[in-house]
């Protein structure tokens, strides 16, 4: 049985007293997660090894990067390696999200030399993928998917797949409002998975993990994981509230 998974990406938001004050609202709030269920809080860098730390015996709680060099070491200031997020205890990390893509130039090849590094050093990757509005228009998004993950991530092999998590995230729907129907999703998370199915076999395929992100809200969550190849959610905004990430969480 695949794990069902609910991530918070805080972004570029929250002083360190609002993040541990919602870090503990959130243990408050009466979340029950079982053996196939994970919570995961992507925290800015220096704020890591103090989540990770209000998050000890709470099992199913976890901690990401939102992301991570693509050179070993060295001479890259400013930069945080794979090696140093191991040493600190991270246990995810978001690549290849569609800000990091559009501002900062991380190309598929880029996302695939990350994803290496950080499987490489015990990191599970949570890989983002995603099509833009014009693509969505022009109906050319499974196309759009299918490049994504064949530059980005199907170098991989099936032992090292195990370890990741696709993240579907339509670039329209994120931080818009402007969710994807549960079809929308449904029929682009079935396409992923038979594209994994393809090259990795069924048992693969189906033991993977696909999360939607894209202006998930409590409201919302519910009717998209029900859907069968929706397996959880990658929440932006919805998740510096913690009553409103509580009851997304309280939807897997
Ligand atoms: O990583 C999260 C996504 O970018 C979704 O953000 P959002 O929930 O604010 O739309």
């Amino acid at each position: 049985m695949r794990k069902k998974i609910v991530a918070a990406n805080w972004k570029m938001n929250l002083t360190l007293a609002q993040g541990e004050k919602l870090v503990n609202e959130l243990l408050q709030s009466g979340i029950q997660l079982d053996a196939h269920k994970e919570v995961v809080i992507a925290a800015p860098f220096p704020y890591l090894i103090i989540v990770k730390e209000l998050l000890k015996g709470h099992p199913g709680f976890y901690v990401a990067a939102q992301n991570v060099a693509a050179e070993k070491a060295g001479a890259f200031t400013g930069e945080v390696n794979a090696e140093m997020l191991h040493s600190i205890h991270t246990d995810f990390v978001i690549i290849g999200h569609s800000e990091r893509r559009e501002l900062f130039g991380d190309s598929n090849a880029i996302v695939a030399k990350k994803i290496d590094l950080s499987l490489s050093h015990g990191l599970k990757p949570i890989f983002c993928c995603g099509e833009p509005l014009e693509v969505r228009k022009a109906g050319t998004q499974n196309a759009f998917v299918a490049k994504q993950l064949e530059e980005g991530l199907f170098h991989l092999t099936v032992a090292q797949l195990k370890n990741v998590v696709i993240a579907y995230e339509p670039i329209w729907a994120i931080g818009t409002g402007l969710t994807a129907s549960s079809a929308q999703a449904q029929d682009m998370h079935a396409f992923i998975r038979s594209q994994v199915a393809s090259k990795y076999g069924a048992a693969a395929a189906n033991n993977l993990s696909i999360l939607y992100g894209g202006s998930v809200k409590a409201a919302n969550a519910a009717e998209l994981f029900a859907c069968e190849d929706v397996d959880g959610g990658l929440v932006g905004g919805a998740s510096l509230v913690a009553a409103e990430f509580a009851g997304i969480v309280k939807s897997i």
